[in-house]
């Protein structure tokens, strides 16, 4: 028979590690509020977040993780803890495309942790303007998503901004069917936002192919109208069933089974070099050939990788595009920076929307 020891034994050195853990994090904390007040005496105004700062030490505890607990789940509390000690001296307000219970919702926890407060506005054009109006810190946008392609609102709205693109963050998306019908013959009329109808669209050709379906402003709105009627039904995240008091009818029906919305953070603040970055930028070309060729090759020159290119309508002459790019890199990174001088002298107007450390969690 193996040897184990007495439960009451482990308890024990488990509840000394615990008082030993409490004691370290508040010493954390107390070392957070000191920075804060070094801030202070430095000049430094407004919020003291700081992303860059944030993406290395978790970058760090992954490389120092060495288990059992996986990589992931350090990070977590890490996040946490750094959202906690940031919260002693004020919590973040963070204003996201609402009501309570969106995929937006929960990418402000992942990117931030729990420890903010948040501020549900009913359209994306308003999370910009509670950040440009300063109403609060940052706020949360969605702008791509791997099924149904680039959210035209948030880069349209990058025009006229002059908001930073400060972080990023990506959202497994799990689209479910929720209602008080008894079965799914029992449905007449589903609500869901556009966005997460088109990620379902197979699944309710295929299953309910007879419904009226209705776009509403967003999923947990489809939820409340939903919880009025027991004939409807919507489609929406489980958080959102949760705040309607929903039952769950069907899960996961999103038709890409890696279906991921990326979500961006925007604020009035910079973020430093941290070696893992990325810079979006805006630029237009004349109408010439190889205008477009010439503008990308600026990157190619320095060897600077691209992630993502979208054109769009200017909105100012017809048939005119800008171009959207996130490139490799931040734009302080000497390579970087003489990639964009010749971006310049190439383009007819180039706007950097942001460098900011690539998505840790
Ligand atoms: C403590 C700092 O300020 C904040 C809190 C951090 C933390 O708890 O580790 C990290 C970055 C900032 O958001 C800092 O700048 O080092």
């Amino acid at each position: 028979m193996s040897s184990v020891r007495p439960l009451a034994e482990i308890r024990t050195e488990i509840d000394q590690i615990d008082a030993e853990i409490l004691q370290l994090i508040n010493r954390r904390a107390l070392c957070a509020e000191e920075v804060a007040k070094t801030k202070i005496a430095e000049g430094e105004q407004g919020t003291f977040y700081r992303p860059d700062r944030e993406a290395l030490v978790l970058r760090r505890i992954k490389e120092l993780n060495q288990g059992p607990l996986p990589d992931h789940t350090a990070m977590r509390f890490f996040r946490e803890l750094m959202s906690a000690c940031l919260a002693l001296e004020k919590p973040l307000e963070v204003a996201f495309l609402g009501p309570e219970g969106t995929f937006s919702q929960q990418a402000v926890f992942k990117h931030f942790g729990s420890s903010v407060n948040t501020l549900p506005v009913a359209a994306i054009g308003d999370v910009f303007n509670a950040v440009e109006l300063g109403k609060c810190h940052f706020g949360v946008v969605p702008v791509e998503n791997s099924t149904e392609g680039v959210i035209n609102h948030t880069l349209d709205r990058f025009l006229t901004s002059p908001l930073k693109i400060c972080g990023e963050v990506e959202i497994r998306v799990h689209q479910n069917l929720m209602g008080h019908a008894e079965s799914l013959a029992g449905i007449t009329e589903i609500f869901s936002h556009q966005q997460s109808l088109a990620q379902c669209r197979k699944w309710l050709d295929t299953h309910l192919p007879q419904v009226k379906i209705t776009a509403v402003s967003s999923n947990a709105e489809a939820a409340r109208m939903a919880s009025l009627n027991k004939q409807t039904a919507a489609i929406a995240g489980l958080a959102a069933a949760e705040v309607y008091q929903l039952p769950v009818l069907e899960t996961n029906i999103e038709d890409q089974a890696n279906n991921t919305t990326r979500f961006i953070v925007i604020g009035k603040q910079d973020s430093s070099p941290t070696g893992k970055d990325k810079t979006s930028l805006v630029f237009s070309t004349g109408n010439q050939p190889g205008a477009l060729y010439r503008a990308l090759e600026s990157f190619a020159k320095f060897g600077i990788g691209m992630v993502n290119i979208e054109s769009r309508p200017s909105r100012q002459g017809l048939w005119e595009y800008v171009f959207f790019i996130d490139i490799d890199g931040h734009s302080e990174d000497p390579q970087v920076a003489e990639a964009l001088d010749l971006l310049k002298a190439n383009v007819n107007m180039l706007k950097l929307l942001g460098s900011y450390p690539k998505a840790v969690l």
